[in-house]
């Protein structure tokens, strides 16, 4: 019985739909070239989703798809996927950043050859009969200067080509070490207009954003040599086709290769069109067989892991939990939980910040995504409107100001290992903390009060003043009303004279009794709540 629907929207594999096909959990439908609206009538129904790149899933998408935890993109860019929106609705939006690599690079490399030697207009001639052998004098890369845009994945194996072509490689990435460019035998570029002074051919190699956007505008290109080539395999909107077209025109620029638009598909009108020495493909980098393989069977088995038992790979809104660390950080994942749960039950409300400190052999796991399950416990603890998950916890906190520190310490001093979650209001500080007794977790502490509980269950939390008689009132109240007691920590805060009481109940106990019990002198609070 399938539990999980995807949807794959845009053409992938045979082998990858087989892939998703294999889990009995998933019931896949393939359902291609889909317009606007026809999908916004049927993304409600599905839990996942699959796409290339024509499928535009847009914040209208996500707020129909009401079922929906994650995307799987076949392929690297996720540029049409509105990761804002995704993160919002706590959708997962994975990709697969290495299946296409080769074929793009070798595609980008092609294209780079094929305008050097003139290649689809000779063709062209040819099959038209002529046999002209004048025209398409071309140029060697042999011993010219190479500016690449981006040292990723693709932009290396670019490198590494041209190197073997005996070009000299200058290479611009905000991220790449002179360690790492020295290794790779290409030369450091500080900046992006010192890799494109005196460059004869650039390639991108980099992602679409607000900052990379015409990232070769007209003053880079026009600070290249005269007679240089452009080579776009990355994405449309890199270029600014315009000032292009403008330095082709003046003889500056020799030639344009594009597999990228500003628009996709271009008008058949499209200015660059009309120039002499150029050569375009329809966003056909990563379109072999081995790239579409390798992608659809990557994003089937990504999209499939995540549905069925939670993993998460090439994630691009929120940390990875492969099966590896699922296995080590899962018993600390469910102690997060409880811990965020109890402190919205009992701690204040608006709290201006949360802490979380880590102290021990658990400072060393990956604290972050157990600090962001701290957090999700916290605010679906707290009752808060959005459906919070791991992928939009971290925007739902900020929406509400709610400030998130993280603390680790590498020795715990009177437990071999505590979380601790602080809600901080006002200066003053509320906290919980659990441990493992074994492989138990346990919540060890609730404010400023040594106790011992589970982490899942209903409970009965009551604040008294320390005098006698009130644990024999809880114990025979319970009885009264037939709610009963699986096990029961007490605390007292001699200096405070008060004491706290945390009572595992085996149901929920009526209101009635709740009422009882805060009406009766010398309780200060009593909670009944489910972790
Ligand atoms: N044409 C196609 O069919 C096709 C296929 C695959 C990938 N792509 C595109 O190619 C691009 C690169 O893919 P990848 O797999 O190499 O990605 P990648 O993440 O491995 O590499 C991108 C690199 O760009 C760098 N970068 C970011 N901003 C930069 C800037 N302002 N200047 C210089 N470098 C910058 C990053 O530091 C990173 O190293 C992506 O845009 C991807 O969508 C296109
Ligand atoms: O799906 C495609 O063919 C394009 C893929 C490419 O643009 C990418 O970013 O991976």
């Amino acid at each position: 019985m399938a539990t999980y629907r995807v949807l794959v929207s845009d053409p992938i594999s045979e082998k990858g739909v087989d892939a998703l096909r294999t889990a009995p959990e998933i019931q896949v439908d393939v359902n291609t070239g889909l317009k606007p609206d026809e999908l916004l009538a049927i993304i409600g129904d599905y839990h996942g989703l699959v796409v290339r790149s024509q499928t535009k899933v847009t914040p209208e998408v996500f707020a129909a798809a009401k079922n929906l935890k994650a995307i799987g993109r076949a392929g690297v860019g996720v540029d049409n996927i509105d990761r804002n929106a995704a993160t919002d609705h706590g959708v997962v939006v994975m990709n697969t950043p290495s299946g296409n690599t080769i074929s793009t690079a070798e595609h980008a490399f092609t294209l780079m050859l094929s305008l050097a030697r003139n290649i689809p207009q000779a063709h062209a001639t040819v099959i038209a009969g002529k046999w002209d052998r004048k025209s398409f004098e071309g140029v060697e890369m042999n011993g010219k200067r190479l500016a690449i845009l981006g040292m990723g994945r693709i932009g290396t194996e670019f490198a590494k080509r041209a190197q073997a072509f005996g070009m000299h490689v200058v290479a611009y990435d905000p991220f790449l070490t002179a360690a790492r460019a020295q290794g790779l035998k290409v030369e450091l570029a500080e900046t992006a207009d010192l890799a494109l002074a005196g460059a004869d051919v650039v390639t991108l190699h980099i992602p679409l954003t607000d900052e990379t956007n015409h990232i070769l505008n007209k003053a880079r290109l026009s600070s290249m040599n005269k007679g240089a080539l452009v080579v776009n395999c990355a994405r449309g909107g890199l270029v600014d086709e315009a000032a292009a077209k403008e330095l082709l025109d003046s003889g500056h620029l020799a030639g344009i290769a594009l597999d990228v638009y500003e628009v996709e598909p271009p008008p058949a009108d499209h200015p660059l069109f009309a120039a002499k020495k150029a050569v375009f493909t329809p966003h056909l980098g990563a379109s072999t067989a081995e790239a579409q393989e390798n992608v659809g069977i990557e994003v089937a088995y990504q999209l499939k892991d995540f549905l069925v038992s939670g993993e998460i790979r090439n994630a691009v809104n929120m940390p990875n939990l492969d099966a590896k660390t699922l296995e080590s950080v899962g018993p600390y994942l469910n102690l997060a939980t409880a811990l965020g749960k109890l402190l919205a039950k009992i701690g204040p409300g608006q709290v201006d910040a949360l802490r979380v400190s880590y102290l021990g052999p658990v400072s060393e796991l990956d604290t972050q995504l157990v600090t962001r399950t701290v957090l999700t416990g916290y605010l679906s603890g707290a009752h808060h409107e959005a459906q919070v998950n791991l992928v939009n916890a971290p925007a739902v906190a900020k929406a509400l100001g709610l400030q998130i520190t993280e603390s680790t310490v590498a020795i715990a001093t009177n437990w071999t290992e505590l979380i601790e979650v602080s809600a901080v209001k006002g200066g003053e500080t509320f906290t919980v903390a659990g441990t493992f007794f074994g492989n138990a977790p346990r919540i060890v502490h609730i404010l400023g009060h040594n106790v011992e509980t589970n982490t899942s269950g209903q409970f009965l939390f009551v604040e008294n003043d320390d005098r006698p008689g009130v644990v024999g009132l809880l114990g025979s109240s319970l009885g009264t009303a037939g709610v009963n007691i699986a096990n029961m920590s007490l605390s007292r805060n001699k200096s405070l004279s008060r004491a706290v009481t945390v009572i595992e109940v085996d149901s929920e106990p009526p209101v009635s009794l709740l009422e009882t019990l805060r009406a009766t002198p010398g309780i200060l609070r009593v909670l009944s709540f489910g972790l």
